[in-house]
């Protein structure tokens, strides 16, 4: 089907009116985008964040009269709409987005592959995952270096925690590499419900478990791989800190450069770091805990 779109320049006050005003006319898709540049990281569960120039795009069926949307919105706004209407090239816009996404390795042996695509090395150690509602498919930096240090380590029968779990990646990747037995914790209920699926689509869900904080058990595991923010990791070091075994390794990311010595000055009382690894403008701290 020929789609045709129309972008609206809003902010965090006019930009709700707007997606209201669309609906108002039938529009079926309404979608929030950043006018500029300014990344947010990790809403809340349900949180919608706006950024302060938000660019409102509304689609419509390429028929559609889109004269009539801009004069909707000009009468129904205070001001008029600064606006621009584009034909959408005519595609399959599923293939499309599925097309964008391939199978990633991580070190020597692990794969990331998408359901819908060729396994590249049926012997090396792989993990079925498709985009879901969760964080984590591979392609963010923050999973990818945590993944490269899971595929380094020798998970032979170890016990893991993944804290802030999303998708559940990196414990069902902990589980292809050899861990016997991983808890997952997440905030978001939405998380756990990803993680069952994908542990169950990955033939390993009698091995994980997944909690909400509240629930989490008293648990010591040998490692502990927790990619949530800089803030939360710092301020939930002693309950982070608390899941590791003596002697057990602890790699950490969702750290932007600039704060990665900030995280590390945290745990460096307790953990003996190894040098911070960086990818793009994100960074991995890891170490194992001091005698
Ligand atoms: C960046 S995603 C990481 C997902 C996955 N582990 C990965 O590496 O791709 C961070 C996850 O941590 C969860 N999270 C954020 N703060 C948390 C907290 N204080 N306790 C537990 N989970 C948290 C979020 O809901 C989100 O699913």
């Amino acid at each position: 089907m020929a789609w045709i779109q129309i972008r609206i320049d809003a902010n965090k006050e006019t930009a709700d009116l707007i997606s209201d005003l669309l609906m108002d006319i039938g529009c079926p898709s309404v979608t929030f985008i950043d006018g500029q540049n300014t990344p947010v990281y990790e809403p809340k569960p349900g949180e919608v964040i706006l950024w302060p120039e938000t660019t409102v795009i509304g689609l419509f069926e390429a028929t559609h009269d889109m004269q009539s949307v801009v004069d909707y919105l000009t009468e129904q706004m205070p001001e008029a709409p600064k606006y621009k209407v584009e034909q959408l090239e005519d595609k399959d816009w599923e293939r499309e987005w599925m097309d964008n996404f391939h199978p990633i390795k991580f070190g020597e042996r692990l794969w990331i592959c998408p359901s819908w695509r060729d396994i590249p090395d049926p012997d090396a150690v792989n993990v079925l995952l498709d985009p879901g509602l969760a964080f984590g498919t591979g392609t963010h930096a923050t999973t990818s270096l945590c993944l490269q240090w899971l595929e380094a380590q020798d998970l032979s029968g170890k016990t893991v925690v993944d804290f802030g779990c999303g998708s559940g990646i990196l414990g069902i990747a902990a589980i292809k590499l050899g861990a016997e037995r991983v808890i997952g914790i997440d905030i978001d209920p939405q998380a756990l419900v990803a993680s069952r699926d994908n542990a169950e689509r990955n033939g390993v869900a009698d091995q994980l478990e997944v909690y909400l904080p509240e629930d989490q058990p008293e648990f010591k595991a040998d490692i502990v791989v927790a990619n949530i923010l800089a803030q939360p990791l710092r301020e939930l070091h002693e309950i982070i800190l608390g899941f590791l075994k003596p002697q057990g390794a602890i790699a950490m990311s969702g750290i932007l450069e600039e704060q990665a010595q900030s995280v590390a000055d945290v745990y460096a009382p307790y953990i003996e770091l190894d040098a911070i690894k960086q990818e793009g403008e994100w960074t991995r701290v890891s170490g194992i805990t001091k005698p």
